[in-house]
């Protein structure tokens, strides 16, 4: 798990470095500095040129020492200070100052060389001080990169591209798009949520000095990037001596007439991840169909016609007893009284619980219902089912994603998965796990549908909260990653996740 730091818990980890580790921000900035010049050394071609663009703060102070160090390298530098030098930190002036005694001054953004293939530009403008759209110098100087950028040279970032906001992800006007960004200590919101996560480029994470467990106590969110290694950690090696029990058995309360694919992809997306047994509950108009998809999918049928309501209360908590996780709503049948149904349902069984689909619309209205569950409960919206169920626009939610998925986990003490581009797992507890996988090929019938099922598989495994959430989240995104590579992002549909992409996360990871 890498952890991912606002702007202000920088600071904070910043005098904790002092505090703790007696590291002086002027040996962090030294070591920015150094990560920084061997980034940028990195990416420029064999006889590159090197130009520094350097702010008024310790971003720029970070440029100031990267543009020493590849001058002691030999290399060919040009530095222009951009903004009122009269206002440079008081670590960035020391730094200006050694840089001159080192026999580099710097010039002014016109007289700069103009560059191109092999060359690189460092952007150490603004980073997570940025507070405002960059005009005038600076604006020119966003462009001037832009116009090198364009010309072939590599822009490496330092810390955050200028123009980004480093705790949302969202730009200002001008922004820099950079080939490289170069994350000092932890890793920052802005980096890896959109459209922030593509304005950085690769992000390289370099240590500089502030400690790992620099941010153990920070307040704040505790926010978490989930990495290949810990997906693949939450599922154990199957024993030998296990049987089908050993695995669980899901109820999926889902499909209806005209959706029954729906509840045939959450039950095979669960048989495909693991689960020992599945069942469906579904009106007996669409049970034949449904079952008809597969063979292993066992079915309870729920009597009578029409929306799901408080007289099949009796029959789901029958079909609840002994199973060990619940999945309800792709192509449900809703109606006026299928909220309070769910509501009375999660109150009655302690199973967790995987709301997805036509559940979530349902319980919109009055998400009260939920908090008398007796078990976890795992609620899966994409944007648009996230606005009704947070009473915002879609746009409102996509402007606004860490805040609000933050907001309904704890407001109403579930998990709440905001799918999307960097899908986030909130936990009631204030986590938020940021998942990296996944492709808009993903973005087909069905898919959350594969998710649902995945994610209920796993509950039914016994693996515990939050772990089996971001888990199935990654292995999920994982799975229409390889299956893309198979059939491309226009060519995948859900039933590729289910048939391919989850078979082969299983055996990449040796499950
Ligand atoms: N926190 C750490 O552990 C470390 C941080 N380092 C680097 O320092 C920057 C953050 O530096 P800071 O001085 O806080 O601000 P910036 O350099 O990002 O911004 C400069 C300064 O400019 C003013 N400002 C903000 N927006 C604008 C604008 N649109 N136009 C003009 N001026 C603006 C504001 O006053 C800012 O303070 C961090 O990103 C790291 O790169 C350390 O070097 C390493 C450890
Ligand atoms: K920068």
């Amino acid at each position: 798990m890498q952890r991912v730091l606002t702007a202000a818990q920088m600071r904070e980890a910043e005098q904790d470095a002092e505090k703790r580790h007696g590291m002086p921000s002027a040996l962090l900035m030294e070591n920015a500095g150094r990560g920084l010049a061997e980034v940028a050394r990195s990416v420029a071609g064999p006889d590159g040129r090197f130009t520094v663009l350097c702010g008024p703060g310790n971003n720029g102070g970070d440029g100031l020492v990267a543009a020493r160090f590849l001058h002691e390298g030999g290399a060919r530098v040009a530095v222009a200070l951009v903004g009122d030098a009269a206002k440079l930190t008081v670590e960035s002036a020391r730094n200006l100052t050694a840089l001159k005694s080192f026999g580099v001054v710097p010039r002014s953004l016109e007289t700069l060389p103009e560059l191109g293939h092999g060359d690189v530009v460092v952007d150490a403008l603004f980073g997570t001080g940025l507070s405002r759209a960059p005009a005038g110098a600076f604006a020119e100087a966003i462009g001037a990169i832009a116009r090198w950028r364009r010309t072939g040279a590599k822009v490496v970032a330092a810390d955050v591209p200028s123009g980004l906001q480093s705790d949302s992800g969202e730009p200002f006007s001008p922004c820099v798009e950079a080939d490289v960004t170069v994350a000092f200590g932890f890793l920052k919101p802005g980096q890896v949520l959109e459209p922030g996560a593509s304005l950085c480029g690769r992000v390289r994470r370099v240590d500089i000095g502030m400690g790992g467990e620099a941010s153990k106590e920070l307040s704040g969110p505790r926010l978490m990037v989930v990495e290949e290694a810990d997906a693949r950690g939450t599922l154990p090696a199957r024993r030998a001596d296990s049987h089908k029990g050993t695995y669980g058995h899901v109820l999926a309360v889902a499909g209806s007439r005209g959706k029954t694919g729906a509840a045939a992809l959450v039950a095979k997306s669960a048989l495909r991840s693991g689960a020992g047994l599945v069942t469906v509950a579904a009106r007996g108009d669409a049970l034949d169909l449904i079952q008809s998809h597969s063979a292993e999918i066992m079915g309870t049928p729920l009597d009578g016609t029409g929306p799901l309501g408080m007289r099949d209360l009796d029959a789901l908590l029958a079909a609840a007893e002994g199973k060990d996780a619940l999945v309800m709503g792709p192509g449900i049948p809703r109606g006026p009284e299928t909220g309070a149904l769910i509501g009375e349902l999660l109150s009655r069984v302690e199973l967790p619980a995987v709301l997805d689909a036509d559940a979530l619309n349902a319980v919109a209205d009055d998400l009260s219902v939920l908090r008398r569950a007796k078990g976890p409960v795992v609620l899966t919206p994409h944007p648009g089912e996230m606005a009704r169920l947070t009473g915002k626009s879609t746009k409102e939610v996509q402007a606004k994603r860490l805040e609000l998925v933050k907001q309904l986990a704890a407001g109403v003490g579930v998990t709440v998965v905001l799918k999307g581009d960097r899908t986030l797992t909130a936990h009631p507890d204030g986590r938020v796990f940021i998942n990296t996988t996944g492709n808009a090929g993903m973005a087909t019938g069905g898919s959350g549908d594969v998710l649902s099922g995945l994610c209920g598989a796993f509950l039914a495994q016994g693996f515990p909260m939050p772990d089996a959430v971001w888990t199935a989240v990654y292995a999920h995104g994982l799975a229409g990653d390889l299956a893309a590579a198979k059939r491309g992002q226009l060519g995948l549909i859900a039933g590729d996740l289910v048939e391919q992409g989850l078979c082969d996360v299983w055996v990449r990871w040796g499950r």
